[in-house]
């Protein structure tokens, strides 16, 4: 998916909710472990109780890969039932790759060519070559971390170099040189807040992926006041707080209404573009 068909989709649906696939077998509604695949299962409810009201879906990695072999069979399940009925949308699969460049190009070829994917999270610490091989795919993306939403971002994301340049600035600024704004997007936390401002001033036109809202209590208000541009800017991911509104057999139900109220408030902040 280009970002103009993004946008598209953004504006048709007036809404930038990504929902998180962060599927724990142990928090899923007891009538499900019957099922031959209850991950999937679990998955494919919410997947169509939340659609009218999201553009993408984020998967995490950990919670499939916690499983072994099952997991990942779920996960491609997942990924082949989104594809296959909702093509319209945008899949992530939150991963936090990133290695020596030959290992990075079997990552990509994972993600993007046996899993068909639209887009990968990717850690930058290991630099370009490390980042490059994700960048050769047409209609994929790199979402490269930048100021993520945990405590732990402030050990070395926030901290300045002897100019002053925070590290996460540096992330932002250096990763132009490798893609663009129809390649590439950047992980920032709704916790992060007001920052928001400032990394609008070093990447004014691409997509931030924000996770944070939700169970971590950032503010979508916030995000939409310093992180918005004009095609929108911004996929706000929420999991915990969608998926798992509900423990009973109401569960799909309770989360599609848990998605169209966010779905609202994001509509409310689309008029303002
Ligand atoms: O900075 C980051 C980067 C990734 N995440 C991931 O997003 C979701 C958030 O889940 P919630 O339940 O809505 O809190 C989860 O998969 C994280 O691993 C993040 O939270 N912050």
């Amino acid at each position: 998916m280009n970002k103009q068909e993004l946008f598209e989709n953004i504006k048709r649906k007036e809404s930038f909710l990504c929902v998180g696939l962060d599927t724990d077998i142990q928090k899923i509604p007891s009538h499900l472990l019957k099922e031959e695949d209850p991950v999937f299962a679990f998955n494919k409810a919410i997947i169509d109780a939340t659609a009218p009201y999201c553009i993408a879906y984020k998967p995490n990695l950990a919670f499939y890969e916690s499983m072994g072999v099952k997991g990942w069979l779920a996960f491609e399940k997942t990924i082949q039932y989104l594809n296959k009925n909702y093509p319209d949308q945008f899949i992530i699969a939150d991963a936090k790759r990133g290695d020596i460049g030959n290992t990075s190009a079997m990552y990509a070829r994972t993600f993007f060519e046996e899993m068909q994917l639209d887009a990968l999270t990717v850690a930058p610490y290991m630099g370009e070559d490390s980042v490059t091989p994700f960048l050769g795919y047409e209609n994929k993306w790199v979402i490269l971390l930048a100021l993520t939403s945990n405590k732990g971002s402030h050990d070395f994301q926030l901290t300045t170099d002897t100019e002053g340049e925070r590290l996460f600035e540096k992330v932002l600024r250096k990763s132009q040189e490798w893609g663009n704004d129809q390649n590439m997007m950047y992980v920032v936390g709704a916790t992060q807040g007001h920052m928001f401002e400032d990394i609008r001033k070093i990447v004014p036109n691409h997509f931030l992926l924000v996770p944070g809202i939700g169970a971590q209590g950032g503010s979508l208000e916030e995000v939409c006041q310093y992180g918005m541009n004009s095609t929108c800017g911004l996929i706000v991911n929420s999991s915990r707080a969608i998926i798992y509104a509900d423990s009973t057999e109401s569960f799909a139900v309770v989360a599609g209404e848990k998605a169209r109220e966010v779905q609202q408030q994001m509509a409310v902040q689309l008029k303002k573009l």
